[in-house]
Order: structure tokens, then C-alpha cells, then sequence
């Protein structure tokens, strides 16, 4: 059943939930045991002012099928689902009221490895997406900038929580994952997409 949505986080020109914890301490627990060891991890390749750089971060890419989807320039493949992401997407669509049919993952191994400022509208993703991002291990603070006036918005992501950015987030709002030195555990975020043009090959 479908909860009811928190508040709006951001002031204008786009819509993002904060649900907080939307799993227990042990369930938090074992989806991070079971994802570190059964996500096929890679080192990310992507585009930076025409190089192709590797990241110290590593990422992995499921869907419903085996559709491509570009990101950071780069065009990517998709594993099938294994059984834990099935589980945590069928959570993440009880509490949003929406479907999703791919999720992005990201291994930050420290505080050492963040995210710089995007917004995530590739083309695949329509008009208005909506982006369920799941955190598990250890907390890290997550910013959003507005695009012209560079206004902040901050939260912490906790373990176990889901944030969803929709309506015109991605057009009019940036946001980072910032580094932090005296963060030295992992953690593992899950970013739920539905990619509208399938690419299969
Ligand atoms: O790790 C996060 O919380 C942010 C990830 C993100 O922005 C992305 O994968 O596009
Ligand atoms: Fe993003």
C-alpha cells in the first residue's frame, strides 16, 4: 500500500521526498552484505572534457531487460535483475506509487569518493522523471543547487532511506554527493530509473 508522500524539500521549480528510513537496521543491513557481494561491480568509465577517465567509485547497471542507457557519455548495458534489487524495487514502488524498470548503483568505498554536480536528464528518461534514490552503509550528506539563482538545499541520506526526485527537478536543480575525509566507512546508493525509449539490441 502506498504511504502517504512527505513534504516537498525543495522551494520551487521542481518536486523531491525525503521518506527517510524506509527499511529496519537488519534489512539495511543485509541488502549492503548481499549487494557488495552480488552486484557485478565495475570501475565507471566517463566522459571528461573529451578523455575517457576511469572513477575510483564503482557502478552497476540492472533493468528489465537488456537495454542500453547513456550516462555521464558513456552508453551502457544492462544486467538482468538478481533477486535482492527485485526485492528492494518492489519497496521502493510500494511507497512511491510508481514503477520503474532499471536502477542505477554506485559504490562509494569512502568519503574519499562523492559524486560532482549533474542533473540526470538524459533523453532516455522523458520529461519529468522521477529518480528513487535508496542509501545503504554509512550516512553522507546530499546537496541540491537551482541551476540560476544557486540556491542550497542539504539533507543527510540514511541508511535505509529513499528520496525521490521528480516534476522539474532534474531541469532546474543540480546535485552532488560531496566528499568528506573523515567518512572512511561505504556506502552503497541505488537510484531507480525508468528508462522510457528502449534500446535493445
Ligand atoms: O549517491 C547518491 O546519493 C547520488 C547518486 C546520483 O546522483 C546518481 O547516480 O545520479
Ligand atoms: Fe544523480
Amino acid at each position: 500500500m502506498q504511504t502517504a508522500y512527505p513534504p516537498n524539500i525543495l522551494p520551487s521549480d521542481g518536486k523531491s521526498y525525503y521518506f527517510g528510513k524506509i527499511l529496519n537496521e537488519s534489512e539495511e543491513q543485509r541488502f549492503f552484505n548481499n549487494l557488495l557481494d552480488e552486484v557485478a561491480w565495475q570501475h565507471d568509465e566517463v566522459m571528461i572534457f573529451g578523455k575517457k577517465i576511469v572513477t575510483a567509485r564503482k557502478t552497476a547497471w540492472y533493468g528489465d531487460r537488456e537495454f542500453e542507457y547513456t550516462y555521464s557519455k558513456m552508453t551502457k548495458k544492462a544486467k538482468l535483475w538478481i533477486p535482492e534489487l527485485l526485492e528492494l524495487r518492489k519497496r521502493v514502488e510500494e511507497v512511491t506509487g510508481l514503477e520503474f524498470n532499471s536502477c542505477l548503483l554506485n559504490l562509494y568505498h569512502s568519503g574519499e569518493e562523492g559524486m560532482s554536480w549533474h542533473s540526470d536528464a538524459e533523453a532516455e528518461l522523458g520529461k519529468q522523471p522521477a529518480i528513487a534514490s535508496v542509501s545503504l552503509g554509512v550516512e553522507r550528506r546530499f546537496v541540491f543547487k537551482h541551476k540560476t539563482s544557486a540556491e542550497k538545499i542539504e539533507l543527510q541520506l540514511e541508511p535505509g532511506s529513499l528520496l525521490l526526485m521528480t516534476g522539474d527537478t532534474q531541469k532546474n536543480w543540480l546535485h552532488s554527493l560531496p566528499k568528506s575525509k573523515r567518512i572512511k566507512e561505504p556506502r552503497i546508493n541505488l537510484t531507480f530509473r525508468n528508462i522510457k525509449r528502449l534500446k535493445i539490441r
